[in-house]
């Protein structure tokens, strides 16, 4: 369902090295939001060149670029879940591989199945997992020219991108917290199955949530997006005469508060872990805490102004 006119572009322009599309594009205090949406697929084909798996996986350039193609338009546009955060958490899982030399910590096929889950994981947002599994089947297949591929890898790469995306889910992450405390506690043991699974699940839950690792321009930016989704749920919600949580009431949510309560018990936590058991991360977990103070400061100002509306989206610096 992609132009063949935009497959031929794609498969015979140059790609360039990450560091043209951006000086930052490698240092964990970039912003990949700042590409614009229209170099987003040439910074994924260099992040694919970068990342040896065009090479490794003799991955023909026009089923690559037919793979990029799909995966962009199996996305929906809502204000947050859309190809832009498909993007900014692979450009985040791009710094990770990078940044903490995670060759050294899992395999190839385990890397290039987490990068490819990241482009994926949010394929037709509508909590329609179902779709995203006929969906990531599709453009999985184009990734893979009939002729030559090595098919035992194929399976290999869905059957670990099953266990990632899965890994997704927020019910999931708390379900395996306990182990993977354990596991940062006792220090990662690449010999073990169990902990490779449950770092590339905290890998992946750490791409997902890599917006609020970055500076707080960032931050306060998708925070308008997420809000505007929930919002627009509980609208839904209220039409059919349902009462929406708070979180996704415009009337009631208290966004300040709310952040520094994700913030607090849900992303801290992630890269906590990550930086007890790859010492770059600690970078990343300080600006995820700069980010909550500075929600902090926020909260605290609108409680002086007697009365302020929580709901304000325009927040003082
Ligand atoms: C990893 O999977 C997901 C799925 C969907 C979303 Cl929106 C997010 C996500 N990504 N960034 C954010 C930010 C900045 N704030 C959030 C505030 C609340 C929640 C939420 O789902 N709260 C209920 C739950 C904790 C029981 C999610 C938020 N979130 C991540
Ligand atoms: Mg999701
Ligand atoms: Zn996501």
């Amino acid at each position: 369902k992609v132009s063949p006119d935009d497959v031929q572009s794609l498969s015979q322009c140059d790609i360039p090295h990450p560091r043209m599309l951006d000086a930052d594009f490698i240092q964990f205090s970039y912003a990949p939001r700042s590409l614009h949406e229209d170099k987003t697929l040439l910074g994924c084909l260099s992040m694919f060149e970068d990342l040896n798996f065009i090479s490794r996986w003799r991955i023909r350039r026009d089923s690559l670029a037919r793979f990029v193609l799909m995966v962009k338009k199996g996305y929906r546009n809502p204000p947050y879940h859309n190809w832009m955060h498909a993007y900014t958490v692979a450009q985040f899982c791009y710094q990770l591989i990078k940044n903490l030399k995670l060759e050294e910590s899992l395999d190839d096929i385990e890397l290039f199945a987490l990068f490819v889950s990241c482009l994926c994981h949010d394929i037709d947002h509508r909590g329609t997992n179902n779709s995203f599994q006929n969906a990531s089947k599709s453009v999985l297949a184009a990734l893979y020219s009939s002729e030559g591929s090595v098919l035992e890898d194929y399976q290999q790469v869905l059957d670990l991108m099953r266990d990632i995306v899965l890994a997704t889910d927020l019910a999931h992450h708390f379900k395996i917290l306990k182990q993977l405390r354990e596991m940062a506690e006792r220090g990662y043991d690449k010999s073990s199955l169990k902990d490779r699974k449950n770092l590339l699940c905290l890998l992946m839950t750490s791409c997902d949530l890599s917006d609020q690792t970055r500076p707080w321009d960032n931050t306060k930016k998708v925070a308008a997006l997420i809000y505007k989704e929930f919002f627009s749920q509980g609208d839904m919600e209220k039409s059919k005469g349902l009462q929406p949580i708070d979180m996704m009431d415009r009337e009631r949510a208290q966004i300040p508060a709310l952040q520094i309560g994700f913030l607090d018990h849900v992303a801290l936590p992630v890269y906590k872990l990550l930086g007890m058991m790859f010492e770059p991360a600690h970078e990343v977990a300080d600006r995820v805490n700069d980010n909550k103070n500075h929600w902090e400061k926020i909260s605290n100002l609108i409680k002086l102004k007697r009365g302020g509306s929580q709901v304000r989206m325009t927040f003082e610096e």
